[in-house]
């Protein structure tokens, strides 16, 4: 591995670059339309600290996601709609310091964009200008080009997000896969619209498989998969239901790779043990 900037994001052959070290180099949007040409699928986190954006530039996720899912995971909000840009911004400046080779997106919040273009170019200038991110994304099709086209034209790169959105889930009835029957032509119109208004990417939340991997084929811009099957062109998870270091119930698109919450449980218990016991600190750990 080498640290000279010519080196790409993944490792000749093809394979990922996950090596110790992580990334190589700067992921830039140019390198994600590479991958999809080349048919390789690549993965995506969400992080909202400097040092989990740190680990996960070391185990080589090229692309990281300050998900308005902070609401949830950071501030214990029931849904997305509450969280505020001013609540969303320091977290997006602690990814960008911890993983300065990652292409750090940051969700436009609830409120802050749908009213019209010019409030979009607004919300997405203060993630970009006080946030240090690289690109925003923000929720919706047809509905949501006009917005996008202007963040755009502004200099500013858009991840859009259709299928299921969270942030309406009032409106959508619930938590529920979209997309089935009748309404797939309306997910396909959706995918379109976003790329013709310039979105470099777009997420799709709980669609049927088969319909995401025939919107992956029609689309030249990466899809990014989240409940979605595997025919698209990356994958999304929010990181603590990727670790096992959620709280309640996570949904069915969820594989868990670890159990942190448990060894974080165990840990304290511990420490707390030893503290009753004056077993800590120890001659060890004093001076
Ligand atoms: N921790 C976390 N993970 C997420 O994936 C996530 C958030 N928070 N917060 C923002 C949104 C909300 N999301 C959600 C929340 C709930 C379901 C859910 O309950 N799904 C059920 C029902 C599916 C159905 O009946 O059609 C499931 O079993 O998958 C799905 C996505 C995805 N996002
Ligand atoms: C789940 C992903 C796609 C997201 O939008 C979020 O984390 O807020
Ligand atoms: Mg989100």
């Amino acid at each position: 591995m080498s640290d000279n900037p010519d080196t790409p994001v993944y490792g000749s052959g093809g394979t990922p670059d996950a090596g110790p070290r992580g990334l190589t180099r700067v992921t830039r949007i140019h390198h994600l339309a590479e991958l999809k040409a080349a048919g390789e699928p690549w993965p995506m986190l969400t992080a909202y600290d400097f040092v989990s954006a740190r680990v996960f530039q070391e185990a080589g996720i090229p692309v990281l996601l300050v998900g308005d899912s902070a609401a949830n995971v950071v501030y214990g909000y029931d849904t997305t709609v509450p969280v505020t840009e001013d609540e969303m911004i320091p977290l997006v400046r602690a990814v960008t310091r911890g993983a300065p080779k990652a292409l750090v997106v940051a969700d436009l919040v609830f409120g802050s964009y749908e009213a019209s273009p010019v409030q979009a170019v607004a919300a997405a200038t203060r993630m970009m200008k006080e946030g240090g991110a690289q690109a925003v994304k923000l929720e919706g099709g047809v509905r949501m080009a006009p917005q996008i086209r202007a963040i755009v034209d502004a200099g500013i790169p858009v991840m859009a997000h259709i299928g299921f959105t969270p942030q309406s889930v009032n409106g959508l009835g619930g938590f529920r896969v979209q997309g089935r029957g009748d309404a797939a032509d309306e997910l396909r119109a959706d995918a379109r619209a976003v790329q013709e208004a310039g979105a470099f990417s777009v997420v799709m939340e709980m669609v049927p498989a088969d319909l995401a991997r025939e919107v992956t084929a029609e689309l030249d811009i990466a899809t990014v998969g989240i409940g979605a099957g595997n025919g698209c062109d990356a994958q999304v998870l929010v990181w603590q239901d990727m670790a096992g270091h959620g709280t309640g119930r996570t949904a069915r698109f969820v594989k868990r790779y670890a159990r942190l919450a448990e060894t974080l449980r165990d840990a304290a218990r511990e420490y707390g043990d030893e503290v009753r016991s004056r077993e800590f600190p120890g001659p060890d750990h004093s001076f």
